[in-house]
């Protein structure tokens, strides 16, 4: 095993980094690293050697009297060695693969990190970085002692097939493992369901369909189950793909492995068609969901525009994020208004959505609204008998605010009289995730899904890889499981406003409207700004 320091960084001289990035006494790097110490286990397991890898010299402990005030912390990712410091590492075999071999640098080095904020000022601190993602020198595995396992959890996403199709191409063609299982069916598939054999021969065209090859489900997380089964079936490498609440999941199976002093492997591929996903730029399938979101809109805007005061209304996925809604929305540029969970509206009175649809009827004959599945939740449960449904992960089953948007509005012109209406309601829900994802989003997949491999072989664990400013990084899984929302403080929402010319629902003066904009009001007072 090698533990010293590499020589770049201990020969000033040599040395490819910043001066500000040396302490002058040992011409180590000065990085305050952050553990994640949410992964309780960490605290209680034998510390590891001062130098215990090859990418990082020195641990936070050791460094922390060195530290120079610039505010430089690394993010970092757990490693196999942090408990269990003499296992052997071995040269990267990739350096002899076809593709490799002729690549002039093949190893990201170990000094590179991502920065979380790329807008900085000239006195503010250096701030969070991660670990970019990429092959390193060493790797903690023989490729023919790998067993490694791949799973797909929560809902479905255009480009699943491309990452799955991509991680067993990846450990095949990179580094020559042949032991790679297909979990099926989600979570629960470790311990209910066989596993089938991944080949790069049997996902050779699985890029092309929709949904997931290996199937999927919710809820049926049983950590020692699962543990337990990984063990028994010998998996050194476990590959997860899913949402907020599968990397949750995730982190509790990197627990657990830990806990047991297991040499496994945990990698998360963030995987959520909502693009709710902290820290990362975006998650895959977003994009052609986006698109596909267009055909929906047009064909409303096509309808409405050939009737008389035609109303078009179109249902988008997003239960607590209106991303997908805000950008198709921003994207299309037929659309009248946009309404997401994160933004309150209202129906009656000024400043209300009744309101702005007569303006525009008035103005141009027609209306088109895009409305994210998660908005108006609690002003639908006021009409309609409210359940506390959940499905089987937990989440919330939404009512649906397509149906009672169209319904309000169809009573209150005709019901009151004002104008007759021609309402045309469409609900792409399930056409724009049930899609194979588009040539971009397919690159994106295979990034992904090599960057997943190279951080494992590597020994990373407790990670999930993603896209930071452009970057592809290994970022520790604790970050992504939190749900990322539109903010109504960032530019990007009013961005779509100016678009748009919606009305922003924040007139407070009306009676029926009050409460909620009230509410949009303390909601932005109470939110720090911001900027995308
Ligand atoms: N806190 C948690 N601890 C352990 N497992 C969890 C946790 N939250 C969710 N899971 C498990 O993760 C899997 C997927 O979760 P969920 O259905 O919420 O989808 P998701 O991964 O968030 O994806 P998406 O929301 O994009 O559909 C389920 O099997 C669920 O049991
Ligand atoms: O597949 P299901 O269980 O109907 O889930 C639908 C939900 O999944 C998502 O696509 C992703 O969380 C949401 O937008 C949607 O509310
Ligand atoms: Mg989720």
């Amino acid at each position: 095993m090698d533990f010293s320091i590499p020589s770049h960084l201990s020969n000033s001289k040599a040395s490819p980094l910043p001066s500000t990035f040396l302490s002058s006494k040992s011409q180590l790097p000065r990085f305050p690293i952050r553990h994640h110490l949410s992964f309780k286990s960490r605290n209680s397991l034998k510390k590891p050697p001062l130098i215990s890898r090859q990418n990082f010299a020195i641990r936070a402990q050791e460094v922390s009297d060195q530290a120079v005030d610039d505010g430089f912390t690394l993010d970092d990712v757990p490693h196999l060695t942090d408990f269990l410091p003499d296992l052997p590492s071995y040269p990267n075999p990739i350096q002899k693969s076809p593709g490799y071999a002729i690549v002039k640098q093949t190893f990201v080095r170990p000094e590179d990190v991502v920065a979380q904020t790329i807008v900085v000022q000239k006195d503010s601190p250096r701030g969070v970085h991660f670990r970019r993602a990429g092959p390193r020198e060493k790797v903690y595995f023989k490729s023919e002692d790998v067993r490694a396992c791949i799973v797909t959890c929560g809902g479905l996403c255009p480009g699943i097939n491309t990452v799955i199709r991509e991680i067993v191409c990846g450990l095949h063609y990179m580094y020559g493992v042949e032991d790679i299982l297909g979990i099926q069916g989600g979570y629960r598939g470790f311990y209910s369901k066989n596993t089938m054999a991944l080949t790069p021969k049997v996902v050779n065209d699985i890029h092309k369909r929709g949904g997931t090859f290996l199937r999927t489900s919710r809820g049926g997380h049983d950590t020692q189950k699962i543990v337990d089964n990984i063990q028994d079936r010998g998996i050194n490498q476990v590959y997860i793909i899913g949402g907020d609440g599968t990397q949750r999941g995730a982190a509790r199976i990197y627990e657990e492995v830990e806990k047991r002093g297991l040499q496994v492997a945990v990698a998360g591929i963030p995987k959520t068609i909502d693009n709710d996903i902290a820290v990362i730029d975006k998650s895959f399938g977003f994009d052609t969901a986006v698109e596909e979101a267009q055909r929906a809109i047009n064909a409303a805007h096509v309808e409405v525009e050939s009737v008389e005061n035609g109303v078009g209304i179109v249902k988008l996925m997003g239960r607590y994020s209106g991303f997908i809604a805000m950008f198709a929305t921003l994207a299309s540029r037929d659309v009248d208004c946009c309404l997401i969970p994160e933004s309150p509206f209202y129906l009656e009175g000024k400043g209300g959505l009744f309101e702005f649809i007569e303006e525009r009827l008035k103005e141009n004959g027609h209306i088109v609204i895009v409305v994210a599945e998660g908005a108006g939740q609690e002003y639908v449960a006021q009409s309609m008998h409210e359940t506390d449904e959940k499905d089987a992960s937990g989440n919330r089953l939404l009512l649906d605010v397509g149906l009672w948007l169209t319904q309000n509005i169809k009573d209150h012109f005709t019901k009151e009289q004002k104008m007759a209406i021609n309402m045309k309601y469409i609900d792409p829900t399930y056409m724009i995730r049930a899609i194979p994802s588009n040539a971009s989003d397919n690159i994106y997949c295979t990034l992904l899904a090599q960057s997943a491999v190279h951080g494992a072989m590597a020994g990373f664990t407790g990670f999930t890889v993603g896209p930071v400013n452009s970057r592809h990084a290994y970022i520790p899984i604790s970050h992504v499981s939190q749900t990322r929302t539109v903010k109504l403080t960032d530019r990007m929402w009013a961005r779509l406003l100016a678009s748009t010319n919606q009305p922003s629902f924040l007139n407070c003066d009306q009676s029926i409207g009050g409460k909620v904009c009230k509410d949009a009001i303390d909601l932005i007072n109470n939110m720090k700004i911001t900027s995308i």
